[in-house]
């Protein structure tokens, strides 16, 4: 499993619910193995440094196999309280019949020194307690915290002063499932689970199996971040003069905010247009739709920044831009390890693009809602002020009025909203709102 996530670029989401069905695990082991394999994954960054501490020699010199092994190890003694001598003997068991005996005794000496000490005692050894220059308390964290350091600098200069750290803690905390009832099909009343602080369609479940509700086994509700979902009722709220009956989603994939917008627009006796470029991922919000029954909506597979639609002629646009997906490492273990800053560069360029063709496809009074899920200045900030900059026949509008009890979400733009795992408990969405001027 974690070779396939590092060698094969999987995703743990994806691999993980198929492994634990083939293996024929429920409950609490299905529960063990997900914390294990995802904890393993999503605090390798600390558990590197351990382990760097506990051998002789640079962990690239020691077997991937091996090493993987020792990770999964870790994680048990330090993250899961796992009686020392179950992890160290299940670790060192593995070894032996992947890699052989050698192999075995050497993780066992590991794993010793490892048991020594709890992650907090670790922690101050590998990451002194933070103090010192930046640029030291920037590597304390990045090792305290287990994301990379230039995921650390980007997010620390995307919040006030001083709050990076509860940031990155709030990453490493897997949320808890929420639901959206989609309006017209369910209610959320008949969703399981606590109402949402913010989304009016939200419910969070304590746990058991999201699958196993009978609304979102029948596509009337479906899995959604609350962040997600307030992107989503913050184009629905944006108030409007005039025509109302086009929605487009730019870039739909897979399809969790069509299906609530689809939802929404039906209500209103609007439709939804939803396009995405990978025809794969076009199919799945195909699917995600299909429960809107003969409700007017369209899929379609198509490049956002030049849409197959008449140029003016939407009346409300969602541009939910793909991008680093800084601000939803709580739900992805290895995003923070897959992506580099040069990838920044790109997806910028692709960000302003699809933004001026939403700002097209809008007609005058039209709005359209540019949303992140990440947090960083380049992708929220600069883009929307290199484009407000770029097109006279656009404004900013104040988009915080749109999310109903939200505070403490100012973006850094003003009139921008920025949601944060560690203030709102929700991905760290960014939402700007533009209105096509008359
Ligand atoms: C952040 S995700 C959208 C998530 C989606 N709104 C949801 O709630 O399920 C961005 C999506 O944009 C798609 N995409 C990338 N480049 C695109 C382009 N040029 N035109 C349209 N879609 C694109 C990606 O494949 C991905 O599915």
């Amino acid at each position: 499993m974690l070779r396939c996530v590092r060698v094969e670029g999987a995703y743990t989401n994806l691999v993980l619910p198929a492994a634990i069905a083939r293996a024929g695990l429920e409950g609490r082991d299905a529960a063990f193995v997900t914390e294990l394999a995802s904890g393993t994954i999503r605090r390798q960054g600390t558990y590197d440094a351990i382990l760097g501490a506990c051998i002789d020699r640079p962990l690239r010199k020691v077997e991937v196999g091996v090493l993987d092994a020792l990770r999964l190890g870790c994680h048990q003694l330090l993250g899961m309280r796992v009686a020392p001598h179950a992890a160290i003997s299940t670790t060192v068991d593995l070894v032996h019949a992947r890699q052989g005996k050698g192999a075995a005794g050497f993780a066992n000496a590991v794993l010793r020194k490892v048991a020594s000490r709890d992650l907090d005692a670790w922690r101050d050894v590998v990451a002194p307690a933070i103090g010192g220059d930046r640029d030291t308390r920037m590597t304390a964290l990045s090792v305290r915290h287990s994301h990379p350091r230039w995921v650390v600098d980007l997010l620390d200069q995307a919040v006030p002063d001083g709050e990076v750290e509860e940031l990155l803690a709030a990453d490493n905390v897997p949320p808890r499932v929420t639901l959206a009832a989609r309006p017209g099909l369910a209610d959320r009343s008949e969703l399981p689970g606590t109402p949402t602080p913010f989304s009016p369609y939200g419910t969070v479940l304590e746990g058991g199996d999201p699958a196993a509700v009978p609304a979102v086994a029948e596509g009337r509700a479906g899995v959604q971040d609350e962040g997600s979902q307030l992107v989503a009722h913050a184009l629905a709220a944006a108030p409007l003069t005039g025509t109302d009956d086009l929605w487009i989603d730019l870039c739909a994939g897979p399809g969790g905010k069509a299906a609530l917008l689809a939802a929404l627009a039906a209500q209103r006796g609007a439709r939804l247009a939803a396009v995405e470029l990978h025809p794969h991922r076009a199919r799945l919000v195909a699917r995600a739709l299909e429960p809107l029954g003969d409700r007017p909506y369209g899929v379609v597979a198509a490049d956002g920044a030049r849409p197959p639609f008449r140029a003016g002629r939407a009346d409300r646009v969602l541009v939910d831009a793909p991008c680093t997906g800084l601000g939803a490492l709580r739900r992805r273990p290895e995003a923070r390890w897959r992506r580099g800053p040069d990838d920044l560069v790109t997806l910028v360029l692709l960000q302003r693009r699809l933004l001026g063709s939403a700002i097209d496809l809008v007609r005058p009074g039209g709005v359209v809602l540019y949303a992140t899920c990440s947090p960083v200045h380049a992708e929220t900030r600069d883009v929307v002020r290199s484009v407000l900059g770029a097109r006279a026949d656009v404004t900013l509008e104040d988009v915080r009025p749109l999310l109903p009890g939200v505070t403490g979400a100012d973006g850094p733009v003003e009139g921008t909203a920025q949601l944060w795992p560690h203030r709102h408990g929700t991905d760290a969405m960014f939402l700007a709102l533009l209105r096509r001027s008359r």
